[in-house]
């Protein structure tokens, strides 16, 4: 585990309820110094209210936020060591670049001399590849550049966490790609903690080192994203993150988590299974699209079926498969232009899947959940 001197976070406890409304259930979890972490859910499962509880601009209901090992419970927002970036950059219009960015430094350091800011403020810009445009009036600039002021902005005070709210959410997706690069190599050239709320899954699982999931205001998973990706902990995440297909299942045997199951179109196969399931349990079978191998049909017992879609995307493509008695499964394959692979509407294709790919989930996993509170650790 962490030692409390690497800890940059931590929740203890931590839950908030607006009225009737429990946004974030007890929780504890911490995450250490220097660490790009990602708050990924769906809309209204409690990230940005967890953000706003680091950030001081909401109360806990209950339990101790604490930065850098001390508890932030008497600590306003502009005395906390961190800042934030919001999705709306909320710059002032008619101020230009420079007074943008140096306004985040005067709230909080008022005896800094005109130099000193001066010199932060260029310091500032410069890291966000804006050099020399301290002059310009922020409608001078495009939203990529916009963006960077609203981060300058937020660095300029040096803090030790940077917050940021969805802030790659209004720009363009080739935009939004830069930036994502953008920010990962800032993150480690000042080796400050980021905390990023997104609820886009691609962009938290390329931009952090760790993921942590959450539904319903509960932490359901934290991890690297190879291990949210491989090995989701339960139904919601293997859904969430990624594509994947459900398959309905059958436990025929359970030995520490290497199953036997029967699909329901009478095919056995072998799956890794999460959670406490024993033989005759009903279970949901999760297989990624890229897991699947296509193939000439071959008759015999395989799996086999009839293209129906498919979706070209360059160096790969994806096929929507009917099976007979399993349904519709979607097939992500390679594709190299030197030999025309691709297969068309109408093809039968024989299915394959390594024995190691499919992954059971109690077929209840969502229902049954009823934890009162998500206790979770980032190992380092
Ligand atoms: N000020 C408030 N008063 C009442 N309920 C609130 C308030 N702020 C948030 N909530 C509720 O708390 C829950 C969590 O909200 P939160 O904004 O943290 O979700 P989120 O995961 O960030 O969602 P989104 O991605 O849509 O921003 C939601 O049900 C929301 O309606």
């Amino acid at each position: 585990m962490a030692g409390q001197q690497t800890l940059d976070i931590e929740f203890r406890g931590v839950s908030k309820r607006y009225g009737d409304v429990t946004a974030v259930h007890p929780t504890d979890f911490a995450v250490p110094k220097g660490a790009f972490i990602a708050l990924l859910g769906p809309s209204g499962c409690g990230k940005t209210t967890c953000l706003r509880m680091i950030g001081g601009f909401e109360q806990p209901s209950s339990g101790q936020v604490l930065i850098g090992g001390a508890d932030m419970a008497d600590v306003p927002p502009y005395r906390r060591p961190v800042n934030m970036v919001f999705q709306h950059y909320a710059l002032f219009p008619h101020f230009d670049v420079s007074a943008n960015v140096a306004y985040g430094l005067r709230q909080v350091r008022p005896r800094l001399t005109s130099s000193e800011i001066a010199r932060r403020t260029a310091d500032a810009l410069a890291m966000v590849q804006l050099a020399g445009f301290g002059a310009r009036k922020v409608h001078e600039l495009s939203g990529g550049q916009q963006q960077r002021v609203a981060l300058a902005r937020a660095l300029v005070n040096r803090p030790s966490v940077l917050l940021l709210d969805e802030p790659l959410a209004a720009l363009d997706k080739k935009l939004r790609t830069d930036m994502q690069i953008e920010l990962q190599n800032l993150q480690r050239e000042l080796g400050i903690t980021f905390v990023l709320v997104t609820h886009d899954q691609e962009e938290a699982l390329s931009m952090s080192d760790v993921v942590c999931v959450m539904n319903g205001g509960r932490i359901v998973q934290l991890g690297a994203p190879d291990e949210i990706y491989d090995r989701p902990a339960d139904r919601f995440v293997a859904a969430f993150v990624g594509k994947t297909n459900f398959l309905d299942g059958t436990v025929l045997a359970n030995a520490n988590g290497a199953a036997r199951l029967r699909l329901s179109n009478g095919m056995e196969v072998s799956a890794r299974v999460s959670g406490d399931v024993s033989a005759g349990a009903d279970v949901a079978v999760s297989l990624r699209p890229e897991a699947l191998r296509l193939g000439a049909p071959a008759g015999g017992t395989g799996l086999s079926g009839i293209i129906r879609n498919r979706i070209f995307l360059g160096s790969t493509a994806e096929y929507a498969i009917e099976v007979p008695l399993l349904g519709t499964l979607l097939a992500t394959a390679d594709h190299s232009a030197a030999q025309s692979d691709l297969l068309r509407p109408g093809d039968p294709v024989a299915i394959s899947f390594n024995p190691g790919a499919p992954l059971a989930f109690p077929a209840s996993d969502n229902k049954t959940r009823q934890r009162e509170s998500s206790h979770v650790q980032i190992v380092s």
